[in-house]
Parts: C-alpha cells; structure tokens; sequence
C-alpha cells in the first residue's frame, strides 16, 4: 500500500479534512498536521472506531420514529357554466341554479416529517460511512499486500532451495565420472533453469498486482458514486427543510423539492448534474453590471443585457407603473430608471455614437471653416405676401402657378444679389405648415418676417415669432404692402413691439424694412438688411469633409423616382456621392439646382434636388456622404429598425392613451383617416392640421398616410378602418375609383389645405351633440296675492321685461334667489284667459302646484333653445 497523507485521505474519500481529523480525534489519534503521513496502523484504529459508534448510532436511533407521515384530505365544490347562451348568461353575473353543473374536487396532500436530529446526524454518518468503507478497504489492501509479500519471500527462499539442491546433484554426477550424457546434462540446464520459471511466475503475480488495482479503482469510482449520491440526498434533505420553512408546503417550493428529488433519483445518470450542481458557488454578493442604454430598447434585449429574465423585469415594470411587453421598445429614460432599479449601473449610448461606430466616420463636421451665405426663411400670415417678396426677389413667377395662390411646400432657391449669395427657403404661411416652418427655422439663419402693413400682426406672425424666438434666429420684419392706402406701418411696430420685437429706432434691435413685395419698392433695402444681419452672424461651414445637410423636401416623382430637395450644410455634395438620409440611402445619380439644371456639385448653403435615394426621407432629416456603400446600407438598416421601434412605443403609448380616454369617456366618436398626397410636407402637415381638430367628443385619427395616387390597397384600407379617403393634390386611379364606387368608400380631393381643414371641421360640427341653453324671455313682478275659490291662489303682476307666456317654463325668484320652478297653471288679463302678456302689462298669474308666491316675488320666464354647436 503506498503511503498516503491524511490529507491525501481525506480528498481520495472526499470526506471533509477537518471531520475526518475530528473522527480521529475521537478515536484517540491526533492528526493536527493534515499532511502527517496517515499510518496504516492508525487506520485500522480508526476503523474499529467508526464500526464501534456506527453500532452505537443505530442503538440511538431505535428510541423512537425517525419520520411521520401525515395526509389531508380536503373536499369542495366547483360550478361549472353548462354551455351555450346559458353559460354567457352565468359568466355575466352568478346565478346559482341556472343550469350549471357541479364538480367535486378532492384535494389529497401528503406531507413528510424527518426528526431534526436524524436529518442532522445523517451528513455525519455518511461520511463516517464513506470513511469507513475507504479505510476497510485501506487496511484489506494492506493485508493482501503483506501476504503477497510473505508469499513471494516463501518462493524465492523455495526457489534458491531448488537450485542449491541441482548445484549439489551435479557436482555429484561430476564426481561420478564419465558416464555423464548431454541429455543429463541437458536436464541439468533443465532443472537449473527453475529460477527462470519463477521469474515468470513473478510476472503473473505482477499481472494479478495490476489486475487488483484495476478493481480497486473500479471499487474507487463506485465510492466516488456513492459519494456523490449521497452530496445530492444531503442536498435534497436541506432543501426539502428549507422549502417547508419557506413555503409551507406550495407553490415553488414543492416544485424545487420534487426536482432536486427528480436529481436523487436520477442515479448514475444524474451524477455528472449533480457534480456540476455542487460546483456552483451561490456569489456571496449581488453581481453589478455595466448596462449599455441606447435611446430605444426593447425590454427583452433590456433583460438581456442585465442577465436577468423578461419577466423579472417585466415585474419590476409593473411595480414602477409601467406596462410592457417583451418585444415593446421603452425609452432611454425608462431603461435608465429601470437598470438602476434592479441594481445595475446603466450607461446612456448616444445614437450618433452608435452610428459613427457602424459607419466607422465621425458624423460631426471637422475642419476648417471657412464663410458661407446665409438661409434665409420667409415667415409670416396668410397672404401678407411671402410668395410675391420672393417671386420678385428670384423674377420667377411661383405665386402665379399655385393652386389657391398658396404655397404648399417649402422649396429652396438661392438667389445671387449684388450683396453676394442669399439662400431662400419658402414655407409656406398658412398655420398647416407649423411643423414644416419650425424645420425651415432650425436650418435657417435669418427669418424674414412679411407683416402686411394693410392688416397687422396676425395668429401666424405671432408663432413665426415664437419659432424664430426658439430657434435662436435674427427677425428682419417687412413692412409689406405700403403702397395700399391703408397701410399703417406704426401700428405694425407697436403690435410687434408688444411681442418683444422692438425696432431699431426704438432702441431694440430688429430692423423694419418698409416694402412693397408687388411693385418692388423697398425690396433692395430688405435684401440689404439681410445680408447685414448675416454678416453679424459670422456664418462659417467646413468645406474639406464628408458633405451633410438637411432634407428640406422629398416627393415620389413617376420618372426619376424618389427626389429630394436638400440643403448642403457642410462639405461639398457631388454626383455619384453615396448618401445616408434618414433611413433612405443611394448614390447620387443626379444633382440639379432650383431651375432644374444639372449640377455637378453643390456646397454648403446650397439647395440641391437630388435623385437616387431608394426611398423617400423626410423633411427633416439629415443628410450625410459615406464612404462605403455597405455601412451606408447597415446604417440605413439600423435607422429604420430603431424607427421602427420609435413608431411601436408612440403607437403602444396612443393605444393606452385611447384606452384610458375610452374608459374616461364612453361617447368619443372617432374619425379614421387615409391621406394620401403629391409631398411628403403637404401630406404630413394636412395630416397634423386635421389631427388638431380632435375633441374630446371627436378623436381623429390618421390611420395611413402617404405620397403617390390613390390605389386600390388604399381602397381597401379605408374600407376595413371606416375611414375617409383624402387626395392632396393626387387622385385615384380607374381602379381605386371603381372599388372606391362599389364600395361606398367617401373619397375626396383637396387642394387647397385650408379647404380641406374647413370641410372636415363642418362634418365634425355635425357630430357633435347640440346644445341646450335657456333663455330668459320675460320677468313679471308680484304686486298683490289674490284668492279664489275656483282657481286657488293668483298672483296679481306686472310684466316689468320682455314677455310671459302661459305654455312656457316659469322661476319664483324671491329676493333673486329661485323658490320654485315650474308651470304656469293659468295667464289672466281682465278675466280673459291669455297666451302671452307683453312688457308694461298688469296680468294675472297661477302658478301650478305653488301656493306660496308673495308680493314682491319675481316670475321668470324662459324657453329652452337647442344650439347645433360648431367647432
Ligand atoms: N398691394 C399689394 N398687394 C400685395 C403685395 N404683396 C402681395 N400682395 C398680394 O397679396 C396676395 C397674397 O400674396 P402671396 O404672396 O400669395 O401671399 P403669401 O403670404 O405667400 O400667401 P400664402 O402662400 O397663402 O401663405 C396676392 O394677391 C398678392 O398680389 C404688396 O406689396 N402690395
């Protein structure tokens, strides 16, 4: 047997070191020094130990009941709905008897008791147990090894025997003389070569050395099984304890108890698991990770990145009032809360970071800057002439070709003045335009505000105010239309002027420019005043980096497919460039300026229309070159996924909000909408403007909008959602038409958005539920209270206002405080019954189930009047 260490021991029986030490200590051997050899001697003493308290252990144990089983038994009932109407009538309210049917339920529950101290004296005994075995088989092998030992000694002493007594035989036959013959000789060699004999005898004995360890090992793994067997039942034993702590015998518990009981079971099969399962180390403290956070996540990706599951954090969700489902993207800000809340230090990830990492080029221009010319955007109300300023200030007629003489989307024209290059963006006046008007502010660097000096400061001058105010941007104000005889510039300065816009000659700091947009005058004056206030700015752009800019507008064209209007910022845009814009990419097959022309490049300040998007990008959005056309189809890619993701959580969130709203208020009718129109701007601002006209009676709901004809899957949509089918500047095709027809689908064409605006908030009107209001017609005052027997109490009056009718409703007022309400029972004047008295005139008055009218009393009269309201 080799020598071995008690330590050694110890890790070969995978009993712990200081139990095994501690067993020693009791039976009388110290082992302070686990590496101390572990003399075989002393495991036979050890042995006779644990074969002694083993015995005791069990005389122990026969004191009493190890275990106790108990079993419940529990019995109810269950009605169940019998189908049919029947069942949709008892799931509405509990009727009992109404045709249900009965079901008993027996619960049957059995639950196991082990004694503390047996459960407890169990872990103990198994090792004693394990140790045991490991030493009897310790001190067997021992034996087994000393007798071979003997045995071997007793052949080799045999052996030498042999061939001492051969040695003397043939020094005899020597002696004998000559008759010695080789096969005696020969036998001699025979008999000496015994030893050899032995040899390979010693080598069989090695064979069956080597074959006994092979089973020792085999006893070893069997050990090493059982070992484990009984880690996995002390395993199965605490949890078990833990779960009828815990649980009181439901729910998880049981669960976690009947696998862990599974894994006993399992045997053999289960050892690897359950080796695996003792391995796992439970972290002593909470792990905090770092939690990347974009600006959109779903929740399972959220759950993800912290390690946990979807329901957790779906629970933490509810706990923090929010609902979500796995696939629902939530907000930076949410994810932010959320990660903290479960313990984990959130990063917030910037989405231009993100892109510039997919993109592998800084989206940020850099370099030197040099001067550029200003954008500038010409705001202002209705008709105060924002067309015609620009009309002459290009000598290009824009006004003339217009339907309704308004502008419907913003174009960008860069005009060449003697002052150098200005860049105009046209938006449009009427209020449709809002969002699009607030972009042509964030890219613009002066806002020429046209202020009709014929009609004032009207609603839309007072919000271009308020987006310019917002977006940083100088105001220039022109006069304009100071050749009309009633034009009153003062009254333009001082209204503007109580808005914060102060004129120069009044010590603020906005120039007033006095003009007449349709003869001209003045016009050079303004342009000068633009350039001045840009020169102030100091407008500087990057020339030498990638080329980015705005989208200021895009349509579907039938030829060239989609084409956008963009506005360089930065860089130079040339033709062949491949561009990112929004969630739309291509390369640049075309460049035209604002006549048309093709161009071959265009540089910051420069509006350009540009074809080879593969879609259309919207008004707004960024455009930047790339240089690889791949990562611009990534980048592209991931846009619209996060997009996406932004369109799921808006439309999640309108969801709940309707759902809320409907619950609130079961009478809110909804109008569905499809629009469709010839731009992206008109479509998304007829869109918004229509959406504006929702009450809380009304909702409008825009169900689909889009740019191009009307088809027939536009049709269709229309059909299924209820809605109305509105064409901006675009009409149905014969097949849209046809099924629009059969169909009774309400389609109608606009052009005008104002028209459009009108005719819908007409339709609303007549939604809505008329109103009822009361109208005082006439008051008489009480002068003296009579008596008659045929007709009760009257009221001598005098109508002091208005009339008194007898079949109208009527108030006592006594010191203006109503005392009663009701009919008149009889109108007299001079005995004669009448219809109506008129102001000035004395009557006499009954009050119907009223004999309490005084002197001094007022009677009101009044009529209801049912008023259609209109928005
Ligand atoms: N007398 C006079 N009329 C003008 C002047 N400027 C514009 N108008 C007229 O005012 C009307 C409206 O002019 P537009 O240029 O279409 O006005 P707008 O502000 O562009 O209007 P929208 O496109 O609807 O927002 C037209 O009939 C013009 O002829 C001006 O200086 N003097």
């Amino acid at each position: 047997m080799s020598q071995s260490t008690v330590r050694d021991f110890s890790e070969r029986t995978g009993v712990p070191l200081e139990r095994l030490i501690a067993q020693l200590r009791d039976a009388g051997l110290e082992y302070d020094d686990p590496d101390a050899e572990f003399a075989e001697a002393d495991k036979s003493v050890l042995l006779d130990h644990l074969r002694k308290t083993h015995g005791r252990r069990e005389d122990d144990e026969e004191g009493g009941p190890s275990q106790i089983t108990l079993k419940r038994r529990s019995h109810s009932q269950l009605r169940m709905p019998s189908g049919g109407g029947a069942e949709r009538r008892s799931a509405r309210g509990p009727r009992a008897g109404t045709g249900g049917r009965t079901v008993n339920v027996e619960v049957r529950k059995k639950r196991t008791y082990v004694k503390r101290s047996v459960v407890e004296a169990e872990a103990a005994e198994q090792d004693a147990q394990v140790l045991e075995r490991a030493l009897q088989q310790d001190v067997k092998a021992a034996e087994a090894a000393q007798a071979a030992e003997a045995e071997r000694q007793r052949e080799a002493e045999a052996a030498a025997e042999a061939a001492r007594e051969a040695e003397a035989a043939a020094v005899a036959a020597r002696e004998e003389g000559e008759s010695t013959s080789p096969e005696a000789d020969q036998e001699a060699v025979a008999d000496s070569e015994e030893p050899v004999t032995t040899v390979a005898d010693l080598e069989a004995e090695q064979q069956k050395t080597d074959s006994e360890a092979a089973r020792k090992k085999e006893i070893e793994d069997e050990k090493e099984r059982k070992r484990l067997e009984a880690e996995a039942k002390r395993e199965r034993e605490a949890e078990e304890r833990a779960a009828r702590k815990a649980a009181r015998g439901k729910g998880k518990a049981k669960k976690r108890a009947d696998s862990a009981t599974r894994q006993g079971r399992r045997g053999a099969a289960g050892v690897a698991s359950s080796a695996i399962q003792q391995e796992f180390e439970k972290p002593t403290a909470p792990v905090v990770r770092d939690v990347q956070v974009p600006e959109t996540i779903t929740v399972g990706e959220l759950a993800q990145r912290m390690s946990v599951k979807a329901a957790d954090l779906i629970k933490e969700m509810m706990k923090q009032g929010v609902m979500a489902t796995i696939n629902q993207a939530i907000d930076q800000d949410t994810a932010v809360l959320l990660v903290e809340e479960m313990g984990h230090r959130p990063h917030t990830v910037r989405e231009d970071d993100l892109e510039e990492a997919l993109l592998g080029q800084a989206t940020e221009p850099s370099g030197t800057e040099e001067p550029r010319s200003p954008v500038v955007t010409i705001m202002g109300h209705v008709d105060h002439g924002k067309t015609t300023l620009l009309d002459y200030i290009r000598r290009a007629k824009v006004a003339a070709g217009e339907a309704g003489g308004i502008t419907q989307h913003i174009g960008a024209y860069r005009v060449n003045t003697e002052r150098g290059d200005l860049t105009f963006l046209d938006t449009p006046g009427h209020e449709a335009f809002t969002a699009m008007r607030a972009r042509g502010a964030q890219v613009t660097d002066v806002v020429i505000l046209v202020v009709a000096a014929d009609d004032g400061v009207m609603p839309q001058t007072e919000e271009a105010v308020k987006h310019a105010r917002a977006a940083g941007v100088p105001i220039v104000v022109a006069v304009n239309k100071m050749d009309r005889e009633d034009a009153d510039p003062d009254r333009v300065k001082n209204e503007l002027a109580a808005r914060e816009v102060i004129p120069e000659e009044w010590g603020g700091d906005t120039q007033f420019i006095h003009c007449s947009a349709l003869a001209g005058d003045g016009v050079e004056n303004l342009l000068e005043a633009v350039a001045l206030q840009a020169e102030l700015l100091e407008l500087k752009a990057v020339r030498d980096c990638p080329a980015s800019g705005i989208v200021v507008e895009s349509s579907l064209d039938r030829g060239r497919g989609p084409v956008a209007t963009v506005l360089v910022q930065n860089g130079v845009l040339h033709q062949g460039d491949t561009i990112i814009s929004g969630s739309e990419f291509g390369r640049v097959r075309a460049l035209l300026d604002e006549r048309g022309d093709r161009v071959q490049e265009a540089g910051p300040s420069t509006p350009a229309v540009v074809l080879g998007l593969s879609g259309l990008p919207e008004a707004g959005d960024e455009v930047l070159v790339v240089e690889d056309e791949r990562k611009a189809r990534e980048l592209a890619d991931h846009r619209r996924e996060k997009s996406r993701d932004k369109r799921l959580q808006a439309q999640k969130a309108a969801k709940m909000d309707e759902l809320f709203t409907q619950m609130g208020d079961q009478e809110v009718m909804t109008v569905n909408l499809v629009v469709k129109g010839d731009v992206q701007g008109s479509v998304e601002a007829l869109t918004q403007s229509l959406t504006n006209l929702s009450n809380e009676e009304v909702r409008i709901t825009p169900i689909a909008t889009g740019v191009g004809a009307i088809n027939e899957s536009d049709v269709n949509l229309a059909l299924a959602s209820e809605a109305l089918l509105i064409g901006f500047n675009v009409r149905a095709d014969a097949k849209a038409r046809r099924l629009a027809q059969e169909t009774g689908v309400e389609l109608r064409y606009y052009s005008i958005i104002y028209d459009a605006i009108d005719q819908l908030r007409n339709a609303i009107s007549g939604m809505l539920e008329p109103e009822t209001q009361e109208q005082i017609i006439g008051t008489a005052e009480v002068r003296e209270v009579y008596r008659s027997s045929q007709l009760g109490q009257i009221a001598g009056c005098l109508v002091v206002d208005g009339v008194v009718r007898r079949s109208n409703p009527i108030r006592v007022l006594r010191e203006n405080v109503v005392v009663f309400e009701g009919d008149l029972e009889s109108l007299r004047r001079f005995k004669d019954d009448v219809k109506e008295v008129q102001s000035g005139t004395e009557c006499g008055i009954g009050v119907r189930n009223y004999n309490d009218v005084r002197a001094g009393d007022q009677i009101e009269c009044y009529e209801r009047v049912t008023i259609q309201r209109s928005l």
